[in-house]
C-alpha cells in the first residue's frame, strides 16, 4: 500500500499543495519553517485524524484559514480518503464517496507509524507514553481481536467508575460492573502480555543485526499490568487499602489502564543511565521492532512510515543504520531532513530505486534529482 497523491488545503503553512511522492523512499528537505514537519504531520492526521504534535485541531488550521480539508489516493487499493476540519464542526471523513463516522476506521486503510523526535519520550515519558505505544502494536497485530476488547474495556472502566462516584450503588450492582471489568481486563492482559514477547523477540533480532545497535541487548522490558502481579486482579482489587481509595476518589485503582513498560539497564531505569542520543535510536527501534512484528503476519497491510528530522542528534553510524533498517521495510517512506547533504550517501544505505527527493519551500513542493 502507498499513497500516490495527496493535497493539503489550509493545514497549517500548507495551502493548495499537491504531492505526488514515489511509492518507496521519499526525502523531503526545506530550510526551517518551510513546512516539512507539516507535510509528514498531514500525513499522520489523514491516517488516524489525529495530530502526534498537538492534542486540539485548531493550531492545525492556517490562521487565516476557516478550515483544513486533506485529500490522499492509496495504491493498489485505490483507496479515496477526504477529511475537511472546521474550527467549529468535528472532522468530516470520507472514504470512496461514503461518509466514515470514526477516524479509527481509518487504521486499518492506511496505517501509519511516526518516528520522531520525541521517541526517548518512552523511556522519559509518563506510562501513557508507553500504554499508548503498546496498543498500537496490539491494535495492528490482533487487529480483527482487539478493536472490539479495548472498546469494551473503555465502556467498563467508565460504568466502574460513575458507579463509584456516584456513590449509591448497590452492593450488587458494585459486583456486575467489576464481573465485566474483571471479564474485558483478562482478554486485554492476554493480548498485550502475548504482543509484549513477540515485539521483544523482534527488538532483540534487530539489535543484533549491527555493532552500532548491539547496546540496544541489554535494554530489559517488563510488562507491568496495572496491579501487583503476584495477584491476581480480582484479589488486587478487593484490598482494603484499593477499596478505601476507590471510595475516597470514585476511580478504578489498578487494572490494564494502569499498565506501563518498564525499560530497565542493568537492573536500573534505563532513563537515568541512557544517552539522550541512544533513548532516540531504541525508542525508534521499538517502533520498527512493531513493524517487524506486524511483518511477520500474513495479509498485513505494513504502515506507511514518518520520520521527521532523523538526522538530528544522530551521529553517521547510528544515522546510516536507522536508514538502512527502515529501507529494509517494504512500505512507503517519508522522512524530512533540512538538506540532502545531512544524509549518508544513498548508496550506503538503500538497496532499493534510488529515494525521490522533494524540496518544500513557501508550503509548496517541488520534485528534484539529487547532484552526484
Ligand atoms: N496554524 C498555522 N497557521 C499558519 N502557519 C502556521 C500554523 N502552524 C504553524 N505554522 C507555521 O508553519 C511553518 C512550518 O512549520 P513546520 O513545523 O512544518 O516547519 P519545518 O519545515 O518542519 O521547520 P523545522 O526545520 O524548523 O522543523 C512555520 O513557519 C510555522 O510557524
Amino acid at each position: 500500500m502507498y499513497l500516490s497523491l495527496l493535497k493539503v488545503s489550509g493545514f497549517r503553512n500548507l495551502d493548495g499543495l499537491r504531492f505526488q511522492p514515489g511509492p518507496r523512499f521519499n526525502c523531503i528537505s526545506g530550510d526551517n519553517g518551510s513546512g516539512k514537519s507539516s507535510l509528514l504531520e498531514a500525513l499522520y492526521v489523514l491516517g488516524t485524524g489525529k495530530s502526534y504534535r498537538v492534542a486540539q485541531h485548531r493550531p492545525l488550521i492556517h490562521i487565516q484559514a476557516e478550515r483544513f480539508s486533506l485529500y490522499g489516493e492509496l495504491q493498489p487499493s485505490g483507496y479515496a480518503i477526504g477529511m475537511e476540519r472546521s474550527r467549529q464542526s468535528d472532522s468530516h471523513i470520507v472514504v470512496n464517496g461514503d461518509r466514515v463516522h470514526s477516524a479509527s476506521q481509518l487504521a486499518a486503510i492506511m496505517p501509519v507509524q511516526a518516528l520522531t523526535l520525541d521517541d526517548f519520550q518512552l523511556f522519559e515519558g509518563g506510562p501513557r507514553v508507553r500504554r499508548r505505544f503498546l496498543d498500537w502494536g496490539v491494535f495492528h497485530v490482533e487487529q480483527q481481536g482487539s478493536g472490539p476488547v479495548f472498546r469494551r474495556f473503555e465502556r467498563a472502566v467508565k460504568q466502574r467508575n460513575s458507579g463509584l462516584k456516584s456513590g449509591k450503588i448497590s452492593a450488587s450492582e458494585r459486583q456486575a460492573w467489576t464481573h465485566e471489568f474483571l471479564r474485558v481486563s483478562g482478554q486485554l492482559h492476554e493480548l498485550r502480555t502475548a504482543y509484549t514477547e513477540t515485539l521483544l523477540k523482534e527488538f532483540r533480532q534487530l539489535c543484533e543485526r549491527s555493532d552500532t545497535l548491539a547496546f540496544g541487548r541489554e535494554l530489559g522490558i517488563q510488562y507491568s499490568p496495572g496491579w501487583d502481579s503476584r495477584l491476581t486482579l480480582e484479589e488486587a482489587l478487593s484490598r482494603p487499602g484499593i477499596q478505601e481509595r476507590e471510595r475516597r476518589t470514585g476511580i478504578t485503582q489498578v487494572g490494564p489502564h494502569r499498565a506501563d513498560l518498564r525499560m530497565l539497564w542493568e537492573g536500573m531505569p534505563a532513563r537515568d543511565v541512557l544517552s539522550r542520543g541512544q533513548m532516540k535510536v531504541l525508542g525508534h527501534c521499538l517502533k520498527l521492532a512493531q513493524i517487524r512484528c506486524l511483518a511477520q503476519r500474513e495479509n498485513t497491510t505494513l504502515p506507511i512510515i514518518l520520520m521527521d528530522d532523523l538526522a538530528a542528534e544522530l551521529d553517521q553510524a547510528h544515522l546510516t543504520e536507522m536508514l538502512r533498517l527502515i529501507d529494509s521495510f517494504d512500505t512507503q517512506v517519508f522522512m524530512t531532513v533540512l538538506a540532502a547533504d545531512q544524509l549518508p550517501a544513498p548508496g550506503l544505505w538503500s538497496a532499493h530505486d534510488d529515494p525521490r527527493w522533494f524540496a518544500v519551500e513557501a508550503g509548496r513542493v517541488h520534485p528534484y534529482r539529487l547532484q552526484e
